[in-house]
């Protein structure tokens, strides 16, 4: 079985909103609402990885201590294992935009449910809820 590493972040704003951003159509579970992030390149830590990733995505600058580990998402797809840290990430520099995504969004925690996200985020909500408020 193939274990495919990917890292992801709740980017979470002053009145406490998640970033939740669409897959792009061409991509695999295009439409669906995810945690900004991506796959691991070789050699890279995994915190590194996200750090260029929110650039490419999001076009904002994280500092590596200003990520918070929350919790992890572990996965069967048909094609590969997804295992996927979540970090929590209050501090940015820079303005949030869609250079990747179709779409962006700022969500309390509890409408998490509400939008359409890949199976394997399902029980990332909750943790953010505990976190967060609904
Ligand atoms: N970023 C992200 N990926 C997720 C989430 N949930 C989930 O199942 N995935 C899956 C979808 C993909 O199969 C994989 C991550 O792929 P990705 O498309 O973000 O990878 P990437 O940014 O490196 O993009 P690419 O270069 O592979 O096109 O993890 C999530 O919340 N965020
Ligand atoms: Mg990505």
């Amino acid at each position: 079985m193939k274990i495919t590493l990917v890292v992801a972040c709740a980017l979470v704003d002053a009145d406490n909103r998640v970033l939740v951003a669409q897959r792009p159509e061409g991509k695999a579970l295009a439409g669906l609402w995810e945690f900004p992030g991506g796959k691991m390149e070789p050699g890279e830590r995994p915190e590194q990885t996200l750090i260029r990733e929110l650039d490419e995505e999001l076009g904002i600058t994280v500092k590596e201590e200003c990520l918070a580990p929350l919790t992890f998402a572990s996965f069967g797809y048909p094609e590969f294992h997804l295992l996927m840290p979540l970090w929590v990430c209050r501090r940015w520099e820079g303005q949030v935009i869609a250079r990747e995504h179709t779409a962006l969004k700022w969500l309390r925690a509890g409408k998490l449910r509400d939008m359409p996200m890949p199976p394997a985020d399902e029980p990332l909500i909750p943790p953010l809820i505990d976190l967060l408020g609904a």
